[in-house]
């Protein structure tokens, strides 16, 4: 029996038409990218020549095993396209990620990106955003102080834990807060004031980083256009 593709595996796979031979492909990180990572190992297999970054280890280990080259941030000018998925995204563009913990390489990667786009299932689009619970990166020498920090302006956050219930670890070793926020009512605002706080290393707020998202719906792929790339 033949199954259909689900909207996250609609908008992964689209998502590789943009990767052209010679670019430098920034590789984000989760279930929705997993299907471009997939497909991009195919289109490797059959002589597509790219070089990628990747965001996570999960995703380098998931490259490596489809013979993805990879090369590290820093020894790149520049990335031509990034794919990655989010969380939650609004008409604006501006999105949730570091669902799944890889926020602040994503962020490196969507920074130094000329183009990036979002892959994502519908149920990532929002009007506003904030449902999401907000994950904020900091180092765990003053995880206390920034969640009393954050309680004394009302806001409530959680440390994220793993399966063992310990402190969930990035890769830069960092611990994850979660905030629930409900609906955010200014990004930017609330963007500029969690970057002021020492000891938060990144939050997932990424604001006009995206230029493009494509939308699993249905069994079709929708394409959003901002209107200038960097
Ligand atoms: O930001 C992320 C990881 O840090 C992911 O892009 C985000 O969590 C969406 O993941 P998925 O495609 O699995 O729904």
């Amino acid at each position: 029996m033949k199954h259909s593709k689900s909207e996250k595996q609609i908008a992964g796979e689209k998502a590789t038409d943009y990767i052209k031979d010679g670019m430098v492909v920034g590789l984000g990180t989760g279930s929705t990218v997993y299907y471009t990572i997939k497909r991009l190992g195919t289109l490797v297999k059959k002589g597509l020549k790219i070089e990628a970054v990747s965001t996570s280890s999960a995703t380098t280990k998931l490259a490596k095993s489809l013979g993805i080259p990879l090369v590290s941030a820093n020894d790149v000018s520049r990335i031509d396209v990034t794919i990655d998925g989010a969380d939650e995204i609004d008409p604006r563009f501006y999105a949730i990620k570091g669902g799944g913990g890889a926020l602040l390489y994503e962020k490196i990667v969507a920074t130094i990106s000329r183009k990036v786009i979002c892959v994502v299932d519908s149920t990532k689009l929002t009007n506003q955003i904030g449902r999401f619970p907000l994950p904020v990166e900091v180092v765990p020498f003053a995880y206390k102080h920034v969640l009393k920090k954050l309680a004394k302006n009302g806001l409530e956050a959680t440390l994220r834990l793993n399966e063992d219930k310990k402190p969930y670890l990035t890769d830069e070793k960092n611990m994850i807060l979660d905030l629930r926020l409900g609906r955010i009512e200014s990004p930017t605002e609330l963007a500029d004031w969690l970057n002021g706080i020492p000891g938060i290393v990144e939050h997932g707020l990424f604001i006009d980083l995206i230029n493009e998202v494509m939308v699993g719906e249905k069994n079709l792929c929708k394409i959003l256009k901002r209107k200038q790339d960097r």
